[in-house]
Parts: structure tokens; C-alpha cells; sequence
């Protein structure tokens, strides 16, 4: 029996329908880590993410008014950022940072293709939220349009991943889940003084949606846990290779779909 109460964590992110990104693969896997997870919603992602006309955004009040809500009640030991629709509601997040309101953030700069009208005004907004980070998880193309350069080899994202920790973050992973040029899943990783890889054997499997949300939802709900960063860097790896591996085969839709942050798969039931 656990009678230990869990730690919360904040996300602040997009509704993903589908349930295998955004803020459900947040909660979910918090709930899988133990600890309580605690939202506020940025915008409502009604079907592909991929589509402007499918992103509905919540105004500044409105994410406002959870972030109040969450923040004035909850004991939020972490918060993670994912998906933003418009700079004013980074805006809003950024007011809290800066008052010292938001512990052990971790934020994933989500900038999604062409799917969002004011994509360069969003890029500028989190450029403005990346100091008050405790660790920022870009993807290769979300480095490349924070950085304005393309971030294409390891060695870029080594570099990349230096420039934006010169920016403000403690630390930065850079992650290459779509660097199909090994058998290795590789990321970049740049603190002061510290520079390495984390690397993990690349898996096949048929379904990845929501690595990203998982990898940056994990590394927040150890912090929550009390873990340093490079523990939380490590159990999230780890966790989100796992995933990948054991939703393999699954077939959630017809669609690639979500992964197995809760383990169900290898499970014993
Ligand atoms: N096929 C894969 N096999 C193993 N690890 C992966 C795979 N795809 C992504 N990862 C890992 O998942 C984490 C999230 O990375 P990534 O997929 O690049 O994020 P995003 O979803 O934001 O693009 C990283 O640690 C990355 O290395
Ligand atoms: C609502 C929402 N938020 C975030 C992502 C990106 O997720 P990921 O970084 O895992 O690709 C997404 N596809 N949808």
C-alpha cells in the first residue's frame, strides 16, 4: 500500500484528441510514474496535428484562469510546457515563471509544422519563457527554428543544444527521434561544462506518437520526485525507448499511434 501523498505535476499543453500526445500522454504518464498530474489547456487539437484549421485556441483568460486555479491550490512540485497556440498564452505562463511560480520547469518548445498561423510569434514568445527553464527538450526541426539554422547531424545538435543553453535553460536536449541515419536513438544533452549524448538502440515499432510528450512529461515527474536532472534525463530515456518497444505492435486506429507509457504490455495481469 502506498500512503505517501504523490507530488503534482503541472501541464500546460494542447488536448490531443487521439489521446497519444499533448496533455492526455502528459497525465497518463504521470499517473504511471506516481504522481498527480494537473493541467491547464492551451488549445483543443480536434483532429490531425498537422492542419491550422484543426487547432482551437484557448484565450490568454482563459489559460489564465487554470493557471491560477492549479497554482493557488495545488502543492506543484514540477510543470512542463508542451503546446501553445498563440504567444499570449506563453505570455501568461511567462508572468508566473518570472514570479518564481513554476518549479522544475521543463519545457518542450512544441512548434508544429505549418499547422499554426503565428508559428515565428510562438518561437519568440518561448525564446522569452527558455531562461526561467530548468531543462528544454527541442526536437531536431524545433531547435532549428528556435536557432534559425538547421540542425541536422549529431554534431549540430551538440551544437545547437549549446547555443540554447547560452539562452537561459539549465540544461538542453536536443532529441533526434527522427535521425534515421543509425541504429542508435540519439540525443544531444548540454549543460555548463557538461556535454554528451544519450543514446539508446533505435526501435522499429509501428507506433511513436507522443515519444516527445513522454520523454519531457517523465523528466518532470522525477524532478517531482526529488531526482536531479541527469537521474530524470536517464528514467525518461529509458521509459520512453521502453514505450516504443512494447506498443510495437499495437493497433490503436488505423493511424501510428500512442505508445506504452503505462507498461501495460509487459505487464503481468
Ligand atoms: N524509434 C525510436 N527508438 C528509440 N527511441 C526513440 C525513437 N524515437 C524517438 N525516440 C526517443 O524518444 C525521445 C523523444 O524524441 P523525439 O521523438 O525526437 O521527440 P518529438 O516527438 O518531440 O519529435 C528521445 O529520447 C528520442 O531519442
Ligand atoms: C496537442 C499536442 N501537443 C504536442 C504534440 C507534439 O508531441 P510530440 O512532441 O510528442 O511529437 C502534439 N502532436 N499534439
Amino acid at each position: 500500500m502506498i500512503s505517501v501523498t504523490p507530488p503534482v505535476v503541472l501541464s500546460i499543453g494542447g488536448s490531443d484528441c487521439s489521446g497519444g500526445s499533448g496533455i492526455q500522454a502528459d497525465l497518463k504518464t504521470y499517473a504511471a510514474m506516481g504522481a498527480h498530474g494537473a493541467s491547464a489547456v492551451t488549445a483543443i487539437m480536434a483532429t490531425s496535428v498537422r492542419v491550422s484549421a484543426d487547432i482551437l485556441p484557448l484565450t490568454a483568460p482563459v489559460i489564465a484562469g487554470q493557471l491560477t486555479a492549479v497554482l493557488d491550490d495545488l502543492p506543484v512540485a514540477a510543470v512542463k510546457t508542451g503546446m501553445f497556440a498563440s504567444a499570449d498564452g506563453i505570455g501568461e505562463v511567462l508572468s508566473r515563471a518570472k514570479a518564481g511560480a513554476l518549479p522544475n520547469l521543463v519545457v518542450d518548445p512544441v512548434l508544429l509544422n505549418e499547422g499554426i498561423r503565428s508559428r515565428r510569434q510562438i518561437a519568440m514568445a518561448l525564446e522569452r519563457l527558455l531562461p526561467y527553464a530548468m531543462v528544454a527538450t527541442p526536437n531536431r526541426e524545433e531547435a532549428s527554428a528556435l536557432l534559425g539554422w538547421q540542425v541536422a547531424t549529431p554534431d549540430d545538435m551538440a551544437q545547437a543544444a549549446r547555443e540554447l543553453v547560452s539562452g537561459g535553460p539549465q540544461y538542453v536536449v536536443v532529441t533526434g527521434g527522427d535521425l534515421v541515419t543509425g541504429t542508435e536513438a540519439l540525443d544531444a544533452v548540454w549543460a555548463a561544462g557538461e556535454e554528451r549524448y544519450m543514446s539508446a538502440p533505435r526501435v522499429m515499432g509501428r507506433n511513436q506518437v507522443g515519444s516527445g510528450a513522454v520523454f519531457s512529461a517523465a523528466i518532470a515527474a522525477r524532478l517531482a520526485h526529488g531526482d536531479s536532472v541527469v537521474e530524470a534525463l536517464a528514467y525518461a530515456k529509458g521509459l520512453v525507448v521502453r514505450a516504443i518497444q512494447d506498443a510495437a505492435e499495437w493497433r490503436i486506429g488505423t493511424a501510428p499511434g500512442p505508445i506504452d507509457v503505462c507498461g501495460w504490455s509487459s505487464a503481468v495481469i
